[in-house]
């Protein structure tokens, strides 16, 4: 139903609402066909960075090409980029048809043309059959389908979608986040999703642009994100990031780092090492020894264990470890294995598997 799949270039973008910079020097190049994701919290600038893509917002510098071409000089009635809005948008007083059929009439399709087209995109999201219902007779999840078929009618070379799925329960939501890549897969339709929800961008996007106070953070896979975070943001905001404080030694060409308290990790040589840098690790890449435990030839640290929380596949440890709280997740094996709160315990530090970030 798509056209051929366009990508989309942001050039440069600074926005600034009076004197609140919203956007800073923004510069992303998302592929023909990929399911790409605005990942960030609250108010960082995904949804002004998706309403200028799709015309609704200005710049005061750079530029936005879909396929190409500049969009800039363009309402967004004519830059065949498609948004789906949070609250659907959809009309309350006409059938599930005719608000399908709305942006085709507005856009002045031959009549004989709209008809085929309305239905299609019907059956593509699932919902032939129920064109004669009105919105308030559908459940959430299918006025989303009906919102998605509206603008995918259209055929725009680029598919917006601002938090889509926040208005469906957890259940529903994780089945139509499946049905939305199903769908987008499908198509091959270029698409930007924008979310706060890690896991959300995790499952369904192709790559993801991590946001903060209208910067970008840091472009990749969400592997490559949670794996090689660029900065301590970047880990704590993609999974679970344990930071832990200390400074950064310098000995002659080797440096260490020591954790508030004593322990030394040694750091791989030629490691670029910024001052303020912190020790991260995820929760499983530490192995957790009772105290007293023969460490082998792993860094250790000590800590009191706090509480403990059972996870199904892992037991989470929350342990106090130089003024800090670290989790740790240990295997569950089965059987009441557990080591006591109250308890003191280990935790083995694989220099490997640990990282040094800046903030
Ligand atoms: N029209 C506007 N006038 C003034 N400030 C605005 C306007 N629109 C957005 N802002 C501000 O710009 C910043 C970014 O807002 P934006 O909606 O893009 O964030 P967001 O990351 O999408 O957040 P959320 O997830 O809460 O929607 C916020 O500080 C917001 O208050």
């Amino acid at each position: 139903m798509a056209r051929e799949p366009a990508g989309v270039r942001v050039e440069g973008v600074d926005l600034s609402y009076g004197a609140t910079r919203v956007l800073r020097d923004v510069n992303l190049e998302i592929r023909p066909g990929e399911f790409f994701a605005f990942l960030g919290p609250s108010g960082c600038g995904k949804t002004t960075l998706l309403r200028l893509i799709a015309g609704f917002a200005t710049a005061q510098r750079g530029r936005i090409l879909v396929g190409g071409q500049d969009l800039s000089p363009l309402p967004p009635w004519k830059r065949d980029v498609g948004m789906v809005f949070q609250s659907y948008a959809l009309w309350p007083h006409m059938t599930v048809r005719k608000n399908v059929a709305f942006g085709l009439e507005e856009r002045r399709v031959p009549r004989a043309e709209i008809g085929p087209r309305v239905e299609a995109a019907l059956r593509l999201v699932g919902l032939d059959g129920l064109g004669d219902r009105r919105p308030s007779q559908l459940s959430g999840g299918q006025q989303q389908r009906v919102a998605l078929a509206r603008t995918v009618a259209v055929r725009p070379k680029v598919l917006l979608l601002d938090e889509p799925l926040s208005n469906l329960d957890a259940r529903l939501r994780v089945q139509v986040r499946r049905e939305l890549r199903d769908l987008q897969q499908g198509l091959r339709l270029t698409t930007i999703f924008v979310t706060h929800d890690q896991e959300e961008a995790n499952t369904v996007c192709d790559r993801i642009a991590v946001m903060s106070e209208g910067a970008v953070q840091q472009v990749g896979t969400p592997m490559e994100l949670y794996d090689h975070p660029a900065n301590l943001f970047v880990a704590g905001f993609l999974g679970t990031a344990n930071i832990v404080p200390g400074i950064v030694l310098r000995d002659g060409g080797a440096a260490a780092f020591e954790i508030t308290g004593g322990t030394r990790i040694p750091l791989p040589a030629g490691l670029e090492v910024s001052e303020g840098a912190r020790l991260m690790f995820r929760p499983q890449d530490v192995t957790l020894l009772p105290a007293g435990a023969e460490p082998g030839n792993r860094r250790v640290i000590a800590g009191e264990i706090t509480h403990r929380e059972f996870l199904g596949a892992s037991i989470r440890y929350g342990i106090r470890v130089a003024g800090a709280e670290v989790l740790v997740d240990a295997p569950h094996t089965g059987g009441e294995h557990h080591l006591p709160v109250g308890g003191l315990a280990a935790l083995a530090l694989d220099s490997s598997r640990v990282k040094l970030l800046s903030a």
